[in-house]
């Protein structure tokens, strides 16, 4: 695959506040990544580093091959940037705003009109481009900030928090929208929603107090993380005898009883050491007291549990 972004060393500090240190990591072409990380980490001066609207203080990047201080222009010309919050003009209409834009990025012409027709074509605002800008709800407006970034037909999109502030419904039209849009671009966005990382990417990039903590698919990350060592069982019979028996596991810490079903279920949440398997231990002893077993199930490590732990402030 080839690369979309390299980011080497990349630091900022605005006086005394690090607020990115030694930053490197490599995005390939097609790729949808997510920077995930708590309020304040970074994300956003990544971004604006990227995007050429922020100096490095240290280190450097290349879009497209386009190095971002030496050949700011083209890295420019191959992407798009959503800022936090759109700086939209409220007075224009959304045409209007963004044939602006348009010009403003160097299209010329007939190829304003063009650009701006597609750009309201991908991103389903054909219904409101007649509209003044400041009778938008908030989901268009990102709309509009979407087709902005998509003027020029940049190769890679650099979107900050595209959901933040959204109603559930508006969420879930949005992060539709930048899935298509995958189809054809390679996608940063930050946002620090682990399940939007789950649900939108296919790379998850972990920056906490300025630095890089992981760079990996969701997958290999939950992989690496030590299985939680916590299992869950659902039987039918005494409940004393079995939660005794399993407690006496050596491995065993705790044993929790969360709850019985109206036809007598009971399930039990057994943590043990991490990354061990209790379950035929467990399961054995359910059947040693000839009592029935209709679950027994393993908790795998989650998105959650990575960026907690590399998150952690020890
Ligand atoms: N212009 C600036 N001047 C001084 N400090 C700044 C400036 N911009 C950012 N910072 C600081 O740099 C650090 C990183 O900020 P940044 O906005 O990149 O974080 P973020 O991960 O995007 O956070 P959020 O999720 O809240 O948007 C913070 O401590 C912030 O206060």
């Amino acid at each position: 695959m080839s690369e979309m972004v390299v980011a080497e060393h990349l630091s900022k500090s605005f006086g005394r506040v690090h607020a990115v240190r030694d930053a490197s990591f490599t995005i390939c072409k097609g790729e949808i990544v997510g920077f995930l990380g708590p309020n304040g980490a970074g994300k956003t001066t990544t971004m604006k580093m990227l995007t050429g609207y922020l100096p490095p203080s240290g280190g450097t990047a290349s879009i497209a091959g386009f190095d971002i201080l030496d050949h700011s222009l083209e890295a420019r010309r191959h992407m798009g940037y959503m800022p936090e919050n759109v700086p939209l003009y409220d007075d224009m209409r959304v045409t209007e705003y963004l044939a602006f834009r348009a010009r403003l990025k160097g299209i010329h012409g007939s190829d304003v009109r063009k650009a701006v027709g597609e750009s309201i074509e991908r991103c389903g605002l054909d219904v409101m481009k007649r509209r003044m800008i400041r009778t938008l709800s908030k989901g268009y407006r990102q709309r509009v900030g979407l087709a902005d970034a998509l003027l020029g037909r940049p190769d890679l999109l650099i979107l900050d928090e595209p959901t933040n502030g959204l109603d559930p419904n508006q969420i879930r039209q949005i992060r539709e929208l930048i899935r298509e849009l995958a189809a054809d671009h390679t996608v940063i966005l930050s946002t620090h929603i682990l399940s939007e990382v789950e649900m939108v990417c296919n790379k998850v990039v972990i920056i906490d107090q300025g630095q890089i903590k992981a760079s990996d698919t969701p997958s290999n990350l939950t992989r690496g993380l030590r299985a939680a060592g916590r299992i869950s069982i659902e039987f039918k019979g005494d409940l004393e005898p079995v939660v005794t028996d399993i407690e006496a596991l050596e491995l065993v810490k705790k044993v929790m009883h969360e709850g019985t079903s109206p036809e007598g279920w009971h399930t039990l949440v057994v943590r043990a050491e991490a990354g061990t398997d209790t379950r035929e231990h467990a399961a054995a002893i359910i059947a040693k007291h000839g009592f029935a077993l209709r679950h027994v199930y393993r908790h795998m490590p989650t998105l959650e549990d990575v960026f907690v732990e590399m998150t952690r402030k020890d």
